[in-house]
C-alpha cells in the first residue's frame, strides 16, 4: 500500500478576478492551474502551499485558508494522489512569471476551463460561491475522467 502523494493547489481571489497559471514545463504544462506542488517532508501541508506560491508566483500570503480536498487516481498507478486546495484574498507583491508559471488575473465569469485540468469544471462552482468540496476523480491519461464524485462539505 502506497502512502498518497501530498499536494498544495492555491488559487487567490481578488473578487471579481482568480489568478491562475500558465504551467510553462512539467506536469500539466500548456494549462491554467492553480499555484502549487508537492509537500516536502517535515513541512506542514499549509506550509508547502506558501511555499510554492511563492516559488511559483512571487506572492506572499500569510492567510491561506483551506477549501478543498481532491483525491485523484490515476489509471495504472496506484498512487493516490491529495490535493488539498486553499486560496485568500489577502496577499503582498505583484504577480511575477517564472520558470514554471505565467500568471495571469482572469473574470471569474470567463474562467478558461477548456484550457485547464478537466477536473476544474467540476468543483470550481463550489470554491467560486465560497464552499468546502472534498472529491475523489479517476483519470485515464491527462485527459480523460473515467470516474469522478465532488460534493460540498461543511468541514474539510
Ligand atoms: C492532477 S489534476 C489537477 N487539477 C488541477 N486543477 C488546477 N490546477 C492544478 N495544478 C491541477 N491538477
Amino acid at each position: 500500500m502506497v502512502a498518497n502523494k501530498l499536494l498544495t493547489l492555491v488559487l487567490l481571489r481578488q473578487a471579481p478576478r482568480i489568478l491562475l497559471g500558465m504551467k510553462k514545463r512539467g506536469f500539466g504544462v500548456g494549462r491554467w492551474n492553480g499555484f502549487g506542488g508537492k509537500v516536502e517532508p517535515g513541512e506542514t501541508i499549509k506550509a508547502a502551499a506558501r511555499r510554492e506560491l511563492l516559488e511559483e508566483s512571487c506572492l506572499v500570503c500569510n492567510d491561506l485558508k483551506e477549501v478543498g480536498l481532491l483525491k485523484f487516481e490515476f489509471l495504472g498507478n496506484p498512487q493516490i494522489w491529495e490535493v488539498h486546495v486553499f486560496t485568500s484574498n489577502n496577499f503582498e507583491g505583484e504577480a511575477k512569471e517564472t520558470e514554471e508559471m505565467r500568471p495571469q488575473w482572469f473574470e471569474e465569469k470567463s474562467i478558461p476551463f477548456d484550457q485547464m485540468w478537466p477536473d476544474d469544471i467540476l468543483w470550481f462552482p463550489h470554491f467560486l460561491n465560497g464552499k468546502k468540496f472534498s472529491g475523489y476523480i479517476v483519470f485515464e491519461g491527462m485527459d480523460k475522467m473515467v470516474k469522478y464524485d465532488v460534493e460540498e462539505v461543511e468541514s474539510i
